[in-house]
Formats: C-alpha cells, sequence, structure tokens
C-alpha cells in the first residue's frame, strides 16, 4: 500500500492506494467519532463490494447502516440526495455518524455533498471503486449533484477524513468506464505534467489491461498532481481551476445529450479536444502537439469528435460555468504539453470557429 496526503491544516487527510483495502478495518477505524457508519452505495455495486467493506466493519463492533441509492449520473439529483437523507434520519444518525462513500464519482460526490449538509456536517469517508473516482473526484473535497440546466451547480466543498483506493475493485469495472477514468489522469499530464503525459504514451496499454505495477503508478501520481493542486487553492480561486481542463465544453456536452447518455470522461475527453483546437487557432499549441494530444485519447479507446450542438447551444450552456466571471466565459487553454493557463483573453470569433462543428 502506498499513502500520500493532502495537506490542507486542520482538514488534511491520507489517500490510500494498494490491492485489498477494502477488508482492511484498521485504515476506517482510527478515523470514527463513533462505530456507527452510513455506507451509501449504489444497485451495481452493492452486490460487488458492500459486504466485503461492511462485513469486517461489522466484526469491529461497527453498526453499519447500508444506503443503496439508483445506478446512473441521471440520479445525481435533488430527489436522490433526499433519499440518503430520509435513511439518515429513519436510522437516527447523528453527528458522530461517518457517511462512507462506496461507489464512483456519482456516489462520491452525492454523499459527500449528504455529508457536508445532513445536521451541517457530519464525517465523511471516500472508498472509490472507479477509476475516474480514484484518481480525481475522491481527493479534494467537490460535493455536489447536477441541476437540470447544468452539471454540478449545486454543491460545497467538503472534504474526506480519509480515501481508500482499493485497486482491486477496477477489475470489475466496463471497458468504457475504464477509458473514461483514463481522460482524466492524461488531464494531469497534460496541464501539469509532461513526464507524465509521456510515461502515458509508453504505457496506455497496460493502463488498459490493467496492469497492477502500471495501475498503481498512474493512480498514485495522479493523486500527487491533485493533492498539490488542492492544497495550493482548496477552493479553486486559482490553480484549482486548472483541473477544470476540457470540463466547460464537456460539462455542456453532458447536460445537452442528457446526463449518462456521454459519460464524464467522454465528454472531458472531446472538451478537451476542442481545447486543444482553440489553442492551437490561438497559436498556442503546433500542429504536432494538437496530434500527441488527439493520439493518446484515440489510444484510451474515448471519443476525440464532440457532438455539433450548434455555436450558440455550447456558448448558451458553456456561459452557465462555475468559472464564468462577468458574464465571460474564462476557459482552460494550452500553451504546450505539461502547460496550461485559465483566460477569457482569447478572439471570440476564434472559440466560434472551433464550436462550428460539422453535424
Ligand atoms: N468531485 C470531483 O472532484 C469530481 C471529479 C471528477 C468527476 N466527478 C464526477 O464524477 C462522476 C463520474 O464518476 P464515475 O466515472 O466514477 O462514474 P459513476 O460513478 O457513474 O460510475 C460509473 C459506473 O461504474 C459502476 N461501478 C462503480 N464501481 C464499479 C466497479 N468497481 N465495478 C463495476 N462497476 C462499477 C457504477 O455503478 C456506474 O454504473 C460525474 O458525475 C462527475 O461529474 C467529480
Ligand atoms: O477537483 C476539481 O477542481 C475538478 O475540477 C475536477 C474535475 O475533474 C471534476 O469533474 C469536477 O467535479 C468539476 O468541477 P466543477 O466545479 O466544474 O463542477
Ligand atoms: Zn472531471
Amino acid at each position: 500500500m502506498q499513502t500520500l496526503h493532502v495537506d490542507l491544516g486542520e482538514r488534511s487527510y491520507p489517500i490510500h492506494i494498494g490491492r485489498g483495502l477494502l477488508t482492511q478495518p484498521e485504515l476506517i477505524l482510527p478515523h470514527l467519532k463513533r462505530k456507527q457508519v452510513a455506507i451509501v452505495t449504489n444497485t451495481t455495486v452493492a452486490p460487488l463490494y458492500l459486504e466485503k467493506l461492511a462485513q469486517p466493519l461489522r466484526d469491529a463492533g461497527v453498526k453499519v447502516i447500508p444506503i443503496v441509492l439508483p445506478d446512473g449520473e441521471a440520479y445525481k439529483n435533488a430527489a436522490t440526495l433526499n433519499l440518503i437523507y430520509d435513511a439518515l434520519l429513519e436510522n437516527r444518525c447523528e453527528r458522530s455518524t461517518t457517511i462512507i462513500a462506496l461507489g464512483g464519482g456519482v456516489i462520491g460526490d452525492l454523499a459527500g455533498y449528504a455529508a457536508a449538509t445532513y445536521l451541517r456536517g457530519v464525517p465523511f469517508i471516500q472508498v472509490p471503486t472507479t477509476l475516474l473516482s480514484q484518481v480525481d473526484s475522491s481527493v479534494g473535497g467537490k460535493t455536489g449533484i447536477n441541476h437540470p440546466l447544468g452539471k454540478n451547480m449545486i454543491g460545497a466543498f467538503y472534504q474526506p477524513q480519509v480515501v481508500l483506493a482499493d485497486i482491486d475493485t477496477l477489475s470489475t469495472l466496463p471497458a468504457r468506464e475504464l477509458s473514461a477514468g483514463l481522460a482524466e489522469v492524461i488531464k494531469y499530464g497534460l496541464i501539469r505534467d509532461e513526464p507524465f503525459f509521456a510515461w502515458q504514451e509508453v504505457n496506455m496499454q497496460k493502463l488498459l489491461a490493467l496492469d497492477t505495477e502500471a495501475m498503481s503508478y498512474a493512480i498514485y501520481r495522479s493523486c500527487e498532481n491533485k493533492a498539490e493542486v488542492v492544497a495550493a487553492d482548496e477552493r479553486e480561486s486559482g490553480e484549482r481551476a486548472l483541473l477544470n481542463l476540457g470540463h466547460t465544453f464537456g460539462h455542456a456536452i453532458e447536460n445537452a445529450m442528457g446526463y449518462g447518455v456521454w459519460l464524464h470522461g467522454e465528454a472531458v475527453a472531446a472538451g478537451t479536444i476542442l481545447a486543444a483546437d482553440l489553442s492551437y487557432r490561438l497559436g498556442w499549441l503546433n500542429d504536432a502537439e494538437v496530434e500527441r494530444i488527439k493520439a493518446i485519447f484515440i489510444e484510451a479507446k474515448l471519443p476525440i469528435d464532440a457532438p455539433a450542438l450548434g455555436v450558440d447551444r455550447y456558448l448558451d450552456l458553456m456561459g452557465l460555468d462555475k468559472k464564468v466571471v462577468d458574464g465571460q466565459i474564462r476557459l482552460v487553454l494550452q500553451q504546450g504539453i505539461g502547460k496550461s493557463l485559465v483566460t477569457s483573453d482569447y478572439d471570440a470569433t476564434l472559440l466560434q470557429s472551433t464550436l462550428a462543428i460539422p453535424a
């Protein structure tokens, strides 16, 4: 097992990465205020991993309240959040009850927001079971739900007590979901870590084949990048916005196509290609760099062609992005591989050209 730390003063916490972590209650017990946990999961993950996590905790004297939600991005909403509150109240959960998220990013975001708001805040633990959640969503404290008008529009920054990334859980992950997670791994290379990007170019097939050594390295290096960024800018007043590469476009795609039709990672992949296209038009990326970026997403079995929503529809949806300031759409763009910036200082007609995708 390898351990990293997210350094946030009194909100600091460890990220444990390794095999067989679900059945090691000693990694969870020191973080409990009281021997009672509510495990939030879904109908897909529960039959696979709920008892693996719950039974050793029960054996250690912990009361376990399972909360099993419907599965899918379409359920990351206020109605599903209410199901969590209902179960917590029905079971008379107190401020000392810890909420454990067992699942992918949808479960982590929902359970984290429930933890941030139930009784105005109860302790929270992340047990991510998708690649995307192990490399990104379980770390950094962004929690929340979607609104029909926009992605993740309601939420809170709320850090977990500990993150347990058990690599063994990836063995049951569908191939499409594995690729979706790789989109966020590629992101770290593109925004701030060119050597990691170059390593991915050589090792992508190993990652797709779930090679343990390569996967452990990719998860560790991704979490290391994210932990550094979050420690420097917890609430996204500056550098953290770089973690949004491809997301202003991607969130527009997820919303326009209907939540869950394009996976988050797929929309981020296509959105990152749009960001690269605009960076190229601005003269900040050259042909060879754009080709390298396209090639790695293709190698990871991710889409590089964004849907033709129409320029106005894209601009309308992108105008709801959380990075918008004074009505200006701020974008994460690239000035080379491993070098990125957040800016609204681009020619609007160039953005329109990028968005004029032929149907
Ligand atoms: N909070 C953040 O910082 C952050 C970062 C990135 C993404 N996100 C959010 O995360 C969500 C995407 O997360 P995701 O890609 O994990 O999707 P997801 O949570 O929908 O999980 C993908 C699918 O895999 C299933 N699954 C989970 N673990 C499994 C396993 N081990 N074996 C088999 N099936 C398994 C799930 O039930 C689901 O059907 C989006 O809502 C996105 O907005 C949040
Ligand atoms: O942690 C962050 O900061 C990120 O931006 C990570 C993203 O991968 C993630 O999808 C996040 O949920 C997007 O945040 P949002 O603020 O644009 O909703
Ligand atoms: Zn993301």
